[in-house]
């Protein structure tokens, strides 16, 4: 063998000897069956406020709610807990050496053909030729790793600054001229907070939503008056335009024509932050936040700190909410999780029954709540959303859809009780027992108003809002023939 072969063969040994040392000291998991999960209460938490400020689905959640500085306060808080505690991927934690030495000899060992070279060159200075050949080789590879990792590192810093973009776009203030704009409520010319609700002046409202593509108008030149602290009740038929109405009303979109006065200004005048600050928005879309029962109503309203205070002010909040019974039932009570967040990873997806599924089921095990257990769950972070005395304006659509009707019915009484000087507009399909304490009635059809009022006067038109009522009321009354059904066949 020539003494260049030798070089040669010594020199791939010599390469060879990192990779294959950091492959028999790594631990990978493939083909190994595992079930990972999280049980650090801070990183659990940490992930659901990701997921709550980043994921589309809680967007409107978390604006209408104006969660956006709480959220942030609360992730650096728990960030802040969890210090040098990774939040690697598992897999990755798991191939992660407990020691750093196989780190070291690896290193050690990288050098190594670099080392060899360089003795070879001082001992024998006559082949430097060769020699410095390969250690430039060996160095072109050095600094291409070390071109490579800060090239990744510059790929991941994007990557966060990308999500920081996310969580940090809720609180940019969108208009330039934010400082021009007007605070809301304004305050009164003797400096004293206003104690009436939000009032509302429409005049000439059409709208069409911005995507659509034949431009259809929902809404049809609309002019209503809605006075401070009334209580306002819209009906229709399905598609008339109720839940577009009441979009509008609360600043999620802009009219296509027309105007809306809020307290006598264009609504474009104020600051769209505090107009979400001073309206509650109850729908029947609402969801659960990945957090505490507790939480997720004490988040109603973010500013209350004090842990005994806002305790007592959750528990009232979930008497009102009609959820109370529902939390009762739950193991752990007000400190139950609605659900845990994405944090568990098995080597079967789904697993197949046996212990990684039962084990699996075991983590992964939270509430199954009804549709109409959640709506009172929702509801009762409006009622701590209420507490807060800052509300002007609630617009509950159709909050007790999947409710029975004495959920739905006591839901309403308590949002009357606790009305004080708020303005109320409610959409129900069901307002029998609503509309006759309102002050005011709309009604829509095809998203034009064709009738408003009130009880009373509505009823003696016999016109629209009539056919609406009469329809639920006939099904009580004694001479409506009920269906076949219900009495069965008459061969029976
Ligand atoms: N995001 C949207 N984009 C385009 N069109 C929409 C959108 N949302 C609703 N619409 C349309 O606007 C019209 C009015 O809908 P809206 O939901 O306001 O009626 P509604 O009276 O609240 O109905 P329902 O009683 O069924 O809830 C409907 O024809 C509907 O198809």
């Amino acid at each position: 063998m020539t003494k260049a072969q030798e070089d040669g063969l010594t020199f791939a040994l010599l390469c060879l000897a990192r990779p294959v040392f950091t492959n028999v000291f790594t631990r990978y998991l493939w083909s190994s069956s595992f079930i990972l999960y999280a049980v650090n209460p801070s990183y659990l938490r940490s992930v659901s406020l990701n997921t709550i400020a980043t994921t589309k689905q809680f967007k409107q959640e978390v604006l209408s709610g104006s969660l956006e500085q709480y959220l942030l306060d609360e992730f650096q808080k728990v960030e802040s807990t969890l210090e040098t505690t990774s939040d690697e991927f598992p897999s990755e934690l798991f191939s992660t050496s407990s020691t750093p030495l196989p780190n070291i000899v690896g290193d050690i060992l990288g050098d190594l053909p670099l080392v060899y070279y360089a003795i070879k060159c001082l001992i024998d200075p006559s082949r430097f030729s060769i020699t410095s050949l390969a250690m430039f080789q060996q160095t072109t590879t050095s600094l291409r790793s070390i071109f490579d990792q800060v090239i990744q590192k510059r790929t991941t810093l994007h990557e966060s600054l990308h999500h920081l973009d996310i969580l940090y776009g809720y609180v940019k203030p969108k208009e330039a001229k934010v400082d021009s704009l007007l605070s809301y409520p304004l305050p009164k010319d003797n400096k004293e907070p206003r104690k009436e609700g939000m009032s509302l002046s429409v005049r000439n409202l059409s709208f069409h939503y911005p995507r659509s593509p034949d431009r259809r108008l929902v809404l049809k030149d609309l002019s209503f008056d809605i006075p401070a602290s009334s209580l306002v009740v819209i009906v229709g038929a399905n598609g008339s335009g109720k839940s577009s109405l009441v979009k509008l009303l609360c600043n999620l979109y802009n009219p296509t024509s027309g105007t809306i006065l809020i307290d006598g200004k264009s609504a474009n005048e104020y600051r769209k932050q505090d107009l979400r600050q001073a309206t509650a928005v109850l729908t029947q879309d609402h969801l659960l936040f990945p957090l505490s029962i507790s939480e997720n109503i004490g988040i109603g309203d973010p500013s209350c700190e004090d842990s005994s205070e806002k305790s007592e002010r959750v528990r009232t909040a979930a008497k009102m909410g009609g959820a109370e019974t529902v939390i009762e039932k739950l193991t752990h009570g007000f400190e139950e999780m609605t659900r845990r967040s994405d944090s568990l990873y098995t080597s079967e997806e789904p697993p197949t029954p046996g212990p990684l599924k039962d084990i699996a089921d075991k983590v992964e095990q939270y509430p199954d709540f009804s549709g109409g257990e959640i709506q009172r769950l929702v509801a009762s972070r409006t009622f701590m959303r209420l507490s807060s005395g800052s509300i002007k304006l609630v617009v509950a659509d159709e909050p007790t859809s999947a409710m029975d009707p004495e959920g739905e019915f006591e839901l309403f009484e308590a949002l009357r009780k606790v009305k004080g000087g708020t303005t109320m507009i409610f959409i129900t399909h069901r307002f029998g027992h609503l509309t006759k304490y309102a002050d005011l009635i709309l009604c829509l059809r095809d998203g034009e108003l064709v009738e408003s009022g009130m009880h009373d006067e509505l009823m003696d038109k016999k016109g629209e809002y009539y056919r609406l009522y009469d329809i639920q009321a006939s099904a009580f009354r004694a001479d409506t023939p009920l269906p076949v059904e219900y009495y069965g066949s008459e061969s029976e």
